[in-house]
């Protein structure tokens, strides 16, 4: 089968060498020549496990091309997934600009049947915009009788674990309108899964609706044991225990229970932005939402708030090193990510801030140009540092030489904004995590 993929970010490239993988014939494509031209040489634009070699692998078998003009693909493909960003726009609804140019793009050249399939993030309705932008091109050129279908088939993948989700997912959501459309996607996912069969086939309003309905409920979750842990603290209970204690009942569940300096990344904040939106449009507040966003934000800034208060508000001219910088471990996305907060917090108190990560640091250096040093590991970064800010749980991080790091520092206080460390009292830090 040949199929087009249409945007080569972490979603459409992942995408791409995914189905390659599985024997399509793939030709992803982008207007960014550059990204392109460092595909083809082999360069990953991003930083994710697993996909370097399997794209290698792909390009060399010739079943994954990389191409800058859509119009030279499409008279090759029969499917065209669409996977585009949709950032926020300014009152944070999603900005479909790159989502309709590419449906007005299909429209111009496209001349037989081709099934157009949403996969990038899109709030209902979208699919329908999509449907009427081609047709319109279609019709401007006099080919108003060629067919083509549209259908939703929103991705779930994490950053970091997105070849393994990708591959094995729980389930693929499709949303479509034709027989013909399901046909062909039930054609491309069951290699995936042969012997169990996850496609959920639905209207494809239901579909668009699935994927900020799933996000929404990840990040209430985070939101929800956030504010429980902020209360532990109050209290005097350990979140830690309470995560435990509820995540063991099946009815809860035990992932994305995890309590910490607040949830980044390209999607969660968007989305939930984004489905805010929506429903204001359609004349409904989303009220369970607004508190989410609330807590987040709050989040964000209490490992700060946290460091103020330990030094009686006296913190300008203290050196401080930050550990992990990517809003997640692995990746090297910054997308909202909880240390961009934190170090321009820390840079306006007049703190000189030093930074490690193990992938992020150019990502770093690219958005935060030379306000903070960065160190050459985890080591370097705490020299003379009178705190240390755990926000991203890499593994290298799990167990470093603390003798070493207590050594270092000018005072240490340790700031664990992912609850990950479990030090003895004879270690001799002062630890503060989030909520125990
Ligand atoms: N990043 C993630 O983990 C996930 C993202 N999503 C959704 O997937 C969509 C894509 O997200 P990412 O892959 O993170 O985006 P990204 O920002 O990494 O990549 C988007 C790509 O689209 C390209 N592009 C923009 N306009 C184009 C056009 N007219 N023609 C061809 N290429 C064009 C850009 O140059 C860029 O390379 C978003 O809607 C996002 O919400 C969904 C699940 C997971
Ligand atoms: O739509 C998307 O782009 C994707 O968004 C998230 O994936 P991602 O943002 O890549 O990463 P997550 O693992 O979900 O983490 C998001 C943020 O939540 C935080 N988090 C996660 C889990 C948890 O228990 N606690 C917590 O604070 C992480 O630290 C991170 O900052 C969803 O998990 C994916 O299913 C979805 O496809």
């Amino acid at each position: 089968m040949k199929i087009a993929i249409i945007g080569v970010g972490y979603v459409g490239l992942v995408s791409g060498a995914c189905f390659a993988e599985l024997g399509a014939d793939v030709y992803c494509v982008d207007v960014d020549e550059r990204k392109i031209a460092q595909l083809r040489e082999g360069v990953m634009p991003i930083y994710e496990a697993r996909l370097q070699p399997m794209v290698k692998r792909n390009v060399e078998a010739s079943r994954l091309h990389f191409e800058t003009d859509l119009s030279l693909v499409l008279p090759l493909v029969e499917i065209v997934f669409i996977a585009v960003g949709t950032p926020p726009d300014q009152d944070g609804s999603a900005d479909l600009s790159h989502v309709l140019e590419v449906a007005r793009t299909i429209g111009k050249s496209m001349d037989s049947y081709k099934l157009i399939v949403c996969k990038s993030t899109v709030p209902v309705g979208t699919s329908r915009k999509v449907k009427a932008a081609i047709r319109e091109e279609l019709d401007k050129r006099g080919f108003g009788d060629v067919e083509f279908d549209v259908a939703s088939n929103p991705e779930f993948l994490k950053e970091g674990n997105a070849v393994e989700d990708f591959m094995k997912p729980d389930r693929v959501v499709v949303g479509v309108e034709s027989d013909r459309a399901k046909e062909l996607l039930t054609y491309l996912y069951k290699p995936m899964q042969l012997n169990n069969f996850r496609v959920l086939f639905m209207d494809i309003p239901s579909a668009e609706m699935t994927k900020y309905a799933a996000n929404a409920m990840l990040a209430t979750r985070i939101s929800f044991m956030n504010d429980i842990a902020n209360l532990c603290e109050y209290v005097g209970a350990d979140v830690n225990m309470v995560r435990r204690g509820i995540g063991s009942d099946s009815r809860i569940g035990s992932k994305f229970l995890y309590p910490g300096c607040g949830y980044g990344g390209s999607c969660f904040p968007k989305d939930v932005k984004a489905l805010i939106q929506t429903a204001r449009d359609n004349g409904y507040e989303m009220r369970v939402l607004n508190a989410v966003e609330d807590v987040n934000a709050r989040q964000k800034k209490l490992l700060f708030e946290k460091f103020d208060r330990y030094y009686n508000h006296d913190v300008k001219g203290r050196k401080v090193a930050i550990w992990g910088l990517s809003f997640k471990p692995g990746t090297d996305d910054m997308r909202e990510a909880t240390s961009l907060v934190l170090i321009q917090q820390l840079l306006e108190a007049g703190c000189e801030v030093s930074v490690y990560d193990p992938i992020a640091m150019d990502e770093a250096k690219r958005r935060i140009g030379d306000k903070v040093r960065y160190a050459n590991d985890l080591y370097d970064a705490v020299i003379d540092a009178d705190a240390l800010f755990h926000v991203t749980e890499w593994k290298e991080f799990r167990m470093p030489s603390w003798e070493v790091v207590k050594r270092s520092m000018n005072n240490p206080l340790l700031i664990d904004g992912r609850n990950v460390y479990d030090l003895p009292d004879s270690f001799g830090f002062t630890y503060m995590g989030i909520g125990i």
